[in-house]
């Protein structure tokens, strides 16, 4: 990525990264609603040029120099808010309105930053949709590895209905038992969480060229961990799927060659 970008998108990592740190971090026992309005006040300013802090002037900068929307910043607040007040999601449609606020929001942060290459005939709507769906994709295989470590925080980022019908319930997962039901159920999160990532890699070809080898990279960097999940004979339970670094040097090769290409569904 060209050096401006490269900042641009360290200090929207940075940004998220705070934000998911006052309810995940080591602050998280101050953890309240008024810190969260606080937080998105703090936003406010840092979209209108008041910015608090070094980390926050980061941003500000930012935003001077991208067409960057404070809504899915807003949203990303929202999701931590969501986070704090349940720990249970009934159907995947609750699930999703999670993952959309916490990691879909990502992508509509950086598409801005990372640019549309100006030969896509795609719509840009679409490309939005497929930059959403990489943030869904990520977060539904962030949830899917960390199944164990969530249990023992008294979290279940599962479906609880798709649970059930698999015959399982959360004693099952706070109890970490491995069973061909839950492999069952983790395979069908798995088949999921590809069809999220598929969506995604249309739209990622459609990008500037010097942003999309970052963006492939990520894509299969992180979708490699549902094939982990797989070599693990689907016990996401009692083992924490990785990606080796050999691997992971592959898949950074394969999305060099990926990047070279705009094509898409409507080229193609
Ligand atoms: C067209 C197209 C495909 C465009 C690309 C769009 C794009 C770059 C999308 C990136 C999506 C992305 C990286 C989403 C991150 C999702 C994620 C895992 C979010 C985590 C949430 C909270 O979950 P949890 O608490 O369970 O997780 P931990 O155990 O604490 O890890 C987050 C932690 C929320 C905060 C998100 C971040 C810190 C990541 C932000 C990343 C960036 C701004 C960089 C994005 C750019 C690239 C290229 C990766
Ligand atoms: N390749 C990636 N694509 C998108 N987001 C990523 C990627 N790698 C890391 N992240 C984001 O950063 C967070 C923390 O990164 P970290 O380096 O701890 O990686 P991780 O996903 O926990 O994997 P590992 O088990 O290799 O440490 C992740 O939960 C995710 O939000
Ligand atoms: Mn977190």
């Amino acid at each position: 990525m060209t050096e401006e970008r490269q900042r641009a998108i360290w200090a929207i990592y940075v940004w998220c990264r705070r934000t998911d740190e006052l309810v995940d971090g080591p602050n998280a026992v101050y953890m309240s609603s008024s810190v969260l309005d606080r937080w998105e006040e703090t936003l406010q300013d840092i979209f209108d040029g008041r910015p608090y802090d070094m980390l926050d002037a980061a941003l500000s900068n930012t935003v001077s120099k991208f067409p960057l929307d404070i809504m899915p910043f807003r949203d990303m607040i929202e999701g931590m808010r969501m986070d704090t007040r349940k720990c249970r999601y009934e159907t995947f449609q609750e699930l999703y309105l999670y993952c959309y606020y916490v990691a879909g929001t990502v992508g509509l942060m950086t598409v801005p930053v990372m640019g549309i290459a100006p030969e896509s005939l795609v719509p840009t709507q679409t490309i939005y949709n497929a930059a959403l769906y990489l943030g869904i994709g990520n977060q539904l295989t962030n949830i899917l590895r960390d199944v164990g470590e969530d249990a023992l925080r008294g979290r279940v980022y599962l479906p609880q209905d798709e649970l059930s019908q698999f015959g399982l319930c959360n004693e099952d997962v706070f109890s970490l038992k491995v069973s061909d039901r839950s492999r069952e159920f983790v395979k069908h999160q798995i088949t999921r969480a590809r069809f999220y990532f598929n969506f995604a890699e249309e739209g990622a070809s459609q990008l500037d060229k010097a942003s999309r080898w970052l963006v492939w990279s990520s894509l299969l960097l992180y979708s490699k961990i549902l094939d982990a999940i797989e070599d693990n004979d689907y016990d996401n339970l009692t083992k924490r799927a990785h990606v080796g670094r050999a691997n992971k040097l592959l898949m950074l090769h394969l999305a060099y060659t990926r990047s070279l290409s705009t094509q898409g569904f409507i080229l193609n």
